[in-house]
């Protein structure tokens, strides 16, 4: 049977645009700061900085930004929002080094902090992958800590509001994680409990309504088959009356699990449409595979033998069957197979319940 599900990995049409808006503007702020730093950084290094910004660092923004065009995008997204932020990083201390090695300026080192938290929090990138960006950046920055005394007696301490600043961003991208884990387990709790009948776990009815109206659009545009049964247990007012309603219960529950030992494609749905009624639409049926079906699940009561004394068509539990068979293309809905599957149905109940009806032609059992 169809689960009814949202995937709250699935990235919108919308979400997708916030992405690449957000990888825009992340090119838009490399450029913006460009007019700032060239007020700062001495003449002789003013060539060093355009490459390293011009053509190294915003090219590879745009190559992230054109890659999230590529239709298997979210397959590579994580190792590409990565690979983006750890190579801006990189670049970066780069032309650290550069002005150290050429001028004697100590570039800042801030912008490592824009980058990561860039990629932690507006890209999304996964506690993993940011934990690898942690370390990796942070042993890049001693590394070349190491190799210049770029900011002399500072040195320690920058070193320490890297690595401590990284530190905090990636406890709060793990704490970001798990409170989404938590929101996507609250989310499929609700939606478990918005969709299912709760005494018998299948599909209730405005569940069942939505998944079988996808069904008959997707069969009327094919042109196959479906099959709409009602099903409906006899006497079941008398069944309570006499044995209780917890009993009741059972034998709703019964019916279901009768209904699932039947209809056991995974295109079949299954529903509960009311007290003691239920509905199951499947497709590219026959119509004398739907009869057999049918008598599949009349025989299933046949053998449980549950009595029910108050009944006045027979000892035992029984159950009424009404099939609409057709093509959906023959039909102006959904609605409208039911309401011939509820008429074959309520056929039955006349004729003396405890037997089915396909479309009026009644089933021997
Ligand atoms: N135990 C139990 N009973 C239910 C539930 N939902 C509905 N019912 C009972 O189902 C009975 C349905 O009665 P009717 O609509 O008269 O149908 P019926 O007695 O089966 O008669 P026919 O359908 O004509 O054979 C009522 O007594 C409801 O109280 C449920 O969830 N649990």
């Amino acid at each position: 049977m169809p689960k009814v599900s949202v995937n709250p990995n699935y990235y919108s049409p919308r979400d997708m645009l916030m992405l690449r808006l957000s990888i825009l503007i992340g090119g838009v702020l490399i450029g913006l700061f460009m007019i700032g730093d060239l007020q700062m950084v001495p003449k002789g290094l003013v060539d060093a900085y355009v490459t390293n910004r011009a053509f190294v660092q915003l090219p590879i923004v745009f190559a992230l930004l054109a890659s999230s065009f590529h239709p298997r995008f979210l397959q590579f997204a994580q190792a590409a929002f990565f690979l983006t932020i750890l190579s801006l990083v990189y670049t970066n201390y780069y032309l650290i080094h550069v002005s150290w090695k050429l001028a004697a300026f100590s570039f800042p080192y801030e912008g490592t902090f824009l980058y990561a938290f860039f990629g932690f929090f507006v890209l999304g990138m996964t506690f993993r992958y940011a934990l690898w960006l942690m370390f990796l950046s942070s042993a890049g920055f001693i590394c070349l800590m190491l190799l210049d005394s770029v900011y002399g007696d500072r040195t320690f301490m920058n070193a320490g509001f890297v690595v401590g600043s990284l530190f905090i961003g990636v406890i709060g991208r793990h704490r970001l994680d798990l409170l989404l884990g938590e929101l996507k387990g609250a989310n499929e709790q609700l939606i478990t409990l918005s969709t299912t009948d709760g005494l018998t776990g299948l599909l209730n009815r405005r569940a069942f309504t939505s998944e079988s109206e996808r069904l008959f659009a997707i069969l009327r545009r094919s042109g196959q088959p479906l099959a709409v049964f009602m099903i409906d247990l006899d006497h079941f007012k008398q069944f309570n009356d006499c044995y209780g309603h917890q009993e009741g219960d059972r034998a709703i529950r019964c019916q279901a699990d009768i209904l699932r030992s039947v209809f056991k494609r995974e295109t079949d749905i299954l529903g509960r449409y009311g007290g003691e009624e239920f509905i199951v639409v499947a497709e590219g049926h026959s119509a004398s595979e739907s009869e057999r079906q049918a008598a599949r699940i009349l025989t299933q009561w046949q053998d449980l033998a549950m009595p029910n004394e108050g009944s006045t068509s027979g000892k035992f539990l029984t159950c009424s069957i009404g099939i609409c068979h057709g093509m959906p293309a023959d039909y102006d809905s959904l609605e409208n197979m039911i309401k011939t599957a509820d008429e074959a149905l309520y056929s039955v109940k006349e004729r003396g319940r405890g037997r089915s009806i396909v479309d009026g032609g009644l089933t021997a059992q």
